[in-house]
């Protein structure tokens, strides 16, 4: 038995919905006033999490072995084994120690840090509302049980497959599911039908609360629901983020020149008949010297961070990668009501059909409100505003607000006989009213007067309220569910017209957004009208607002051109607002989206970052990436500019590692082909790799100039490439030069020779970081104390160790005084030249489109 069936007790297994209340409640051993905490905690542990899989968890020997496996650590462990066991105590065990090193400080500093963020992003993990102990408490969604009682409200996400105990106007939309497009209506009641579509008295995990309110008894969680999570809005978008994708290229970029150096080294050494083992060796240390190993741990650090500093910030990220991405944000489009105006929206006037005020179309309007359920701010302010109209009123049946349709209807029961009431956009509900209100009569309404009432409608949006229009119909027969040829030959009762200002802060932070290289785009379901007066209050240029009738006779590639420069878009659908956000994907923008409600979460999806804020649908939250805890717009400037300093400093260790690095590993095997002796032991190379690796460590911590974070950060391969084809061979050129130095003038012993070099190469990597990680001059702009430690402490090890007693171990002998004294200048040489060059070498990359996309 899954938890889903219940045995009928008559051999089969039938669904849960078809058994009462009471049946469910006994056999899941619970009752109306929920479950204790204690008991909860302990189903908790029998069923597992509500969740779609067991959370692998950050268990730090899982982090270790996933390291272990990786094929280069497997083969310095099986090295170094095999070194051992021919004779080479000393050598194999240095080889395992820098393993262990290694793999030791990548678990530990990625720990750290990913933990400080995992915490940040369990606060704003989803919510669901819960009767424990006989009161209701928010709990996380992971840790609701069988047995539990929930409420669910508009805009949620059914948390768990529940049996529907008490409901009012309850709707859900179970598209994700089932593929019904409209919302469903739910309520108690029997039903014998075996099929999930007709199971009008239950609740399945993943579909979304359209309307209303309900009580339930949850039957199943996690893995035990019905539809599982493939189908549902709980799945989190797991497309690859345009930073994810650069920084695979740029691993599998590397990991090919790799694999071809190493192939021609191993190839090399054995047709020159070198000893097996050691030309192994030697080639994987190259491969290890040359592997960006550390880039995971430098970008989970530095974006765990960021993370952090953007939670003081009062943005929580929800996907770490999207940091990133918002830094290469190039375009912002945004919902209306909440981020541009204030969210409060107020009811400002009631207007009859011919124009004079009247307090009839608000009281019906908030009659509707109240009865269908909506929690939306206009229904809040309806409501607000006459809190006692809908007393002596019931629901007998309704036809949900549908954003698409921009209209829904109730059918309510009160003293005088039942009325249907439909209330929407003005356009709409006009189309379906023959006749408007006069008194206690109804008139004809004539072309003009219907023309007259859009014209007030217009006049109301220049004056910056946003009209809804209600309508009603006498309702004689018995109540039944509401069709589409129900809402015809309607009454118009007139106009509510609400306030909803914009925001103080939203004209600053917009000019602040485009001085930062992004543009803002509205994506509104308002009257164009209000859009367009609304986008010259917050200071942007929108003389052509598009509505989406206009989008939808567009053609893909003609929206294209449009969206290029138009600032602001009205009476947009749902899935309208998505396909203008891949409209502008399409012509190379990096499109984030801000919204808060039901009708958001497409777009939210589909944007590169999703942003939502606290208190938003839990559609809206799920779908985003980032939730801010503001709704404020110089808080999405803020984290741009903490997104890009993010990158910044991840751009900082790609550089060094294209640089030096690369060049110093480049020399080593081209001098594997020419010198009669290994240019390094392979135990060098990675001791050599170990320390460079620490002195890295301090990136993450390191701060970034203003310049840097003045547009947006594009990831721009071909400048990487640029930059590493001129600082690799400028730093094989003094490689070289010390090569020449050291064979021709000083007639080294390969020891002294492989000493000397170790010296350099070190030297030159590391002191490389104070001249790359800015633009300006390295004196100007001194690293943080973290990076200054960070670098330094590994340099020094490296230019003492081979002058102390350990040295032996290495292979190491401390080379004359002069030798050492031209490798100083050799250095200083050398990095006089880095900073001449670089300037030619990094040109930033204005480019602010997608890669590989758009002009
Ligand atoms: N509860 C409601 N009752 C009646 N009509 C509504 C209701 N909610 C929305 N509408 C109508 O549908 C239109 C679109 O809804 P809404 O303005 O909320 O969309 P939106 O895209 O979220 O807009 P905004 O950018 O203002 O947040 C409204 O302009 C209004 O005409
Ligand atoms: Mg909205």
């Amino acid at each position: 038995m899954t938890a889903n069936t219940v045995s009928s007790g008559a051999g089969g297994e039938r669904p849960f919905w078809t058994n009462t209340p009471d049946a469910l409640l006994s056999s899941l051993q619970t009752d109306r006033n929920g479950l204790s905490r204690a008991n909860a905690s302990e189903r908790l542990r029998q069923a597992g999490p509500n969740a779609d899989a067991v959370s692998a968890g950050r268990n730090p020997i899982r982090a270790i072995i996933k390291r272990l496996v990786e094929p280069l650590s497997l083969i310095l462990l099986a090295a170094g084994l095999v070194s051992v066991a021919t004779g080479d105590v000393v050598g194999g065990s240095i080889i395992v120690a820098i393993l262990v090193l290694s793999i030791g400080l990548d678990t530990f500093q990625e720990g750290h840090a990913v933990r400080a963020a995992d915490i940040l992003r369990q606060s704003v993990a989803l919510k669901a509302t819960v009767r424990r102990d006989g009161a209701l408490a928010e709990v996380d969604v992971e840790a609701l049980v069988p047995g539990d009682i929930i409420r669910v409200q508009a805009g949620d996400i059914i948390p768990a497959d529940a049996l529907i105990l008490e409901s009012s106007s309850f709707t859900a939309n179970e598209a994700a599911l089932t593929g019904e497009p409209y919302p469903v209506e739910k309520r108690a009641g029997a039903i014998s039908s075996l099929a999930a579509a007709e199971a009008s008295n239950a609740i399945f995990r993943g579909a979304v609360a359209q309307t209303g309110e309900a009580l339930a008894l949850v039957v199943g969680t996690g893995r035990q629901t019905l539809f599982g999570a493939a189908a549902s809005a709980l799945t989190e978008a797991n497309e690859i983020s345009p930073f994810q994708r650069d920084l695979n290229a740029y691993g599998l970029l590397t990991a090919r020149l790799t694999i071809a150096l190493v192939i021609v080294v191993l190839t090399a050494s054995i047709f020159f008949g070198r000893p097996l083992l050691q030309s192994l060796l030697f080639a994987v240390a190259l491969a290890v010297g040359l592997t960006p190993e550390l880039l995971p741990m430098i970008t989970t650090v530095t974006l765990s961070r960021g993370a952090v500093r953007m939670a003081g910030r009062k943005v929580i990220v929800k996907r770490l990668a999207s940091i990133h991405d918002l830094g290469s944000m190039t375009v912002l489009c945004t919902d209306k009501t909440g981020t541009l105006t204030s969210a409060r929206i107020s009811l400002a006037r009631s207007i009859g059909p011919y124009g004079a005020d009247d307090e009839r179309p608000s009281r019906l309007g908030a009659i509707a409100a109240a009865l269908c359920g909506g929690n939306a701010a206009l229904d809040a302010a309806l409501t607000r505003a006459m809190p006692e109209a809908a007393r002596g009123w019931t629901l007998s049946a309704q036809r949900v607000f549908d954003f698409g349709r921009r209209l829904g209807s109730v059918l309510a029961a009160g003293l005088d006989g039942s009325l249907l009431i439909a209330k929407g956009a003005p356009e709409e509900i006009l189309k379906l009213c023959s006749s408007g209100r006069a008194g206690e009569r109804t008139l004809p309404l004539s072309p003009a007067e219907h023309d007259a009432i859009l014209a007030k409608v217009a006049e109301l949006a220049a004056q910056g309220l946003r009209a809804i229009a209600v309508a009603t119909r006498p309702w004689t027969g018995a109540a039944r569910a509401l069709e589409t040829a129900d809402e015809a030959d309607l009454v118009f009762e007139g106009l509510c017209a609400f306030a909803d200002p914009p925001k103080a802060s939203a004209a600053a932070a917009i000019a602040r957004l485009n001085a930062a290289g992004i543009r803002l785009v509205i994506l509104s379901g308002d009257d164009p009208v209000v859009v367009k007066r609304l986008a010259g209050l917050v200071g942007l240029a929108a003389d052509r607002v598009l509505s989406g009738v206009e989008v939808t006779a567009l053609s893909d590639a003609a929206l294209a051109v449009q969206v290029r420069t138009i600032q602001a878009y009205g009476r947009l659908a749902p899935d309208q607002k998505a396909r203008l956000i891949r409209a502008l994907q399409a012509g190379g923008a990096i499109v984030g989206y801000l919204g808060d409600g039901i009708n958001d979460a497409p777009a939210l999806k589909a944007a590169d970052i999703g942003l939502s804020v606290d208190g938003a649908a839990g559609v809206a939250q799920a779908s985003a990436d980032m939730i801010m805890l503001d709704t404020d717009l110089a808080v999405v400037a803020d984290g741009v500019e903490e997104g890009r300093r993010t990158f910044a400093n991840i751009l900082k260790y790609i550089r060094m590692g294209a640089s030096s690095n690369f060049g110093n590993m480049l020399s080593m095997a081209v001098a594997s082909l020419f010198l009669p002796f290994l240019p390094m032991l392979p135990t060098q190379i990675l001791l050599n790799n170990l320390l460079y690796d620490l002195s890295e460590i301090g990136i993450p911590f390191d701060g970034v100039r203003p310049e840097v974070v003045a547009r947006p950060q594009v990831w721009d391969m071909r400048a990487l490439i640029r930059f590493a084809a001129i600082m690799g061979p400028l730093s094989s050129v003094f490689d070289l030069l010390t090569f020449a130095g050291l064979l021709l003038l000083f007639h080294v012993s390969p020891p002294e020779f492989r000493t000397a070099w170790f010296l350099e190469s070190m030297a030159t990597q590391i002191l490389v970081i104070f001249v790359i990680r800015t633009n300006g001059r390295p004196w100007r702009n001194l690293p943080r104390p973290i990076l200054a430690a960070s670098s330094l402490g590994a340099l020094i090890v490296a230019m003492v160790l081979p002058f102390t007693p350990v040295a032996r171990w290495f292979g190491f002998v401390a080379p004359p005084l002069a030798v050492t004294a031209t490798l100083g200048v050799i250095v200083l040489a050398y990095l006089t030249c880095t900073e001449l060059l670089k300037r030619v070498a990094i040109i930033e990359s204005v480019r602010l489109t997608r890669p590989g996309k758009g002009a």
